[in-house]
């Protein structure tokens, strides 16, 4: 990424709001009042180390840590010998940021809105201790398929949130989709009193990573199987399966996997239709065709649904 020690790549905007770093809930007393807008800094290093060593970063490794703040996640990460852009938008803490690391070569300061500013091209991982407001839109940014190259991410969110992004099912379709493509678990939960000022909710440690062992196919596939589930929920799980193959071999999918076939599509974790979707490039690979089996199949090899793993 081709960007100056400090660039100031991106206007701010100027208005006064929460996503300038709040952690969501308003202060209540003098003594929780936030600095800076909201802003709830990690103070526990314990945190910032566990974060630091689950990113696996080290020499060779491009880092982005969005928000950086005052260098909290910064220090660690710099101290693994990784290259890390740490991107802050505002310019008090870019001030400080870059007074802190003007000796260190592997940082680099950045003023800019995680938002938009332009993202490394080759693989890189993010550690962040993010705005509340922001997540999802960095989520949506970071995993955007065409978009980047992250390798994993470690985030810092509203705990709440990381459990509706780990859910078995997903409420929404765009969070089903990650999951296809990127396995997404909780490391941690980190109380209020691991930031300065404290926030009034529990924090989560959320780990974002790429998954190997999902072929584009069957994640094209996956796709296609979720937009279905999810846009008629009712439907029969064997229907919106056989819209892809013939009945009887959705139906014995579907009985493989422990799904009922006649059960409404919205039943089905997002993880089974995953794996459906994996043999479904399978049968698509037996039949030496490139797009997803439609007509009738020659014989079946085993009616058992394998493994993402199964499938390497
Ligand atoms: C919760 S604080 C965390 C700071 C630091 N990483 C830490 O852990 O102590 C969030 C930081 O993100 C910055 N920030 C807020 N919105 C941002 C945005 N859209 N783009 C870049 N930084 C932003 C804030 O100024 C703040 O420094």
């Amino acid at each position: 990424m081709a960007m100056p020690r400090h660039s100031r790549t991106h206007q701010r905007s100027g208005r006064p709001n929460r996503q300038n770093g709040a952690k969501r809930a308003p202060a209540k007393t003098a003594a929780q009042a936030p600095n800076h807008a909201g802003i709830h800094l990690l103070r526990d290093p314990a945190v910032s180390a566990r974060m630091v060593r689950s990113s696996g970063a080290g020499p060779g490794d491009l880092v982005v840590e969005l928000g950086a703040g005052l260098g909290a996640l910064t220090g660690p990460l710099a101290a693994t010998g990784a290259r890390v852009i740490a991107v802050e938008r505002d310019p008090r803490f870019v001030a400080k940021l870059q007074r802190r690391f003007s000796d260190d070569d592997g940082v680099r300061v950045v003023e800019a809105d995680a938002r938009t500013v332009m993202l490394p091209h080759r693989q890189y991982a993010v550690v962040a201790n993010i705005p509340y407001a922001i997540s999802t839109a960095l989520l949506r940014r970071l995993l955007d398929p065409e978009g980047t190259s992250v390798r994993q991410a470690d985030l810092l969110v509203e705990w709440g949130f990381a459990k509706r992004m780990t859910d078995t099912h997903p409420r929404d379709l765009e969070v089903a989709w990650w999951r296809a493509r990127f396995e997404l678990s909780i490391a941690g939960r980190v109380g209020p009193g691991s930031f300065r000022p404290a926030p009034s909710v529990d924090s989560a440690h959320l780990v974002v990573r790429r998954r190997t062992d999902v072929s584009r196919q069957q994640a094209r596939l996956a796709r296609r199987l979720l937009q279905d589930a999810y846009r008629q929920p009712r439907r029969a799980a064997r229907d919106v399966l056989g819209a892809h193959v013939p009945k009887k071999r959705a139906h014995r999918l579907l009985t493989s996997t422990g799904i009922d076939p006649p059960a409404a599509a919205a039943t089905v974790p997002a993880a089974t239709w995953l794996l459906l979707a994996g043999e479904l490039s399978a049968d698509a690979a037996d039949a030496g065709r490139s797009g997803p089996a439609r007509g009738p199949q020659p014989p079946k090899r085993s009616s058992r649904a394998r493994t993402p793993a199964e499938e390497r």
